[in-house]
């Protein structure tokens, strides 16, 4: 549903990804050290940075010149690092600031508010006291809200505590169960690999491995990445 191939970019004269292809799968997990350049694709993907060679094609469309706004029309989602939520709204609010103008806003904030209890049981807590893993369940919900047929993830499991790490893992599982594609910036490999279906290991912005997901690939990609 998504392509991304071959693609270069950067910023300014900066070269950060030289010819990165991701293969297609429902959910794919993008792995790799500090400054491999993971987080660059995603912003290639979403739209933040313009590459300067590649193919990103979305459903058959090439979107490389659409902007994010009209990408997240086209059915995509974008979850930055960062568990970024406004600190002084409620969760409720959150929610409330994607869903309104949407038709049927209630029952989309109604669903994620199901998904998550979490965010149910802190509706009316300003976000700024939920804990990083509820603040991370909240802009994923956010994201949701949007219905998107692709949700990308930029670490969705950086500094949170190992039990909501595992339900973030589910939720991602059950994601692609509903049929929503899920491309995935992660550090914790072990989490990745359970969800992912595909990877892609860079290193230095090059693809050095690609394979299918799994416990069973923990191991091969502890190897490539000599951790
Ligand atoms: N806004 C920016 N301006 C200039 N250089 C940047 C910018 N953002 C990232 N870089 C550089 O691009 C390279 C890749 O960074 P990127 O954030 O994509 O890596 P990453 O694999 O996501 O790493 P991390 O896990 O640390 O976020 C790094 O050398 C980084 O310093």
């Amino acid at each position: 549903m998504l392509e991304l191939s071959d693609i270069e970019a950067g910023y300014g004269r900066t070269r950060v990804l030289h010819g990165v292809t991701v293969p297609p799968g429902k959910v794919v997990a993008v792995l790799g050290h500090n400054g491999a350049g993971k987080s660059t694709l995603l912003r290639v993907a979403i739209g933040l940075i313009k590459p300067s060679k590649g193919r990103v094609v979305f459903d058959g469309e090439d979107i490389a010149s659409l902007a994010p706004h009209q990408r997240v029309a086209r059915g995509m989602a974008y979850v930055p690092q960062g568990q970024q939520s406004f600190g002084q709204l409620t969760t409720l609010e959150n929610l409330q600031l994607v869903a309104d103008g949407r038709r049927g806003g209630k029952a989309l904030i109604d669903a994620q508010l199901a998904r998550f209890p979490a965010l149910a049981k802190f509706a009316t807590r300003k976000a700024g006291l939920l804990s990083g893993g509820q603040r991370q369940q909240l802009a994923i919900a956010r994201a949701l809200i949007t219905e998107p047929r692709l949700l990308i993830l930029d670490e969705p499991t950086e500094g949170i505590q190992p039990t909501i790490v595992a339900e973030i893992e589910r939720t991602i599982v059950q994601l692609a169960g509903e049929g929503i594609t899920v491309l995935l910036v992660e550090q914790h490999i072990g989490f990745a690999l359970d969800a992912a279906e595909r990877y892609v290991v860079l290193a230095s912005g090059l693809v050095t491995q690609t394979g299918e997901g799994g416990k069973a690939a923990t191991s091969t990609v502890r190897a490539a990445m000599a951790i």
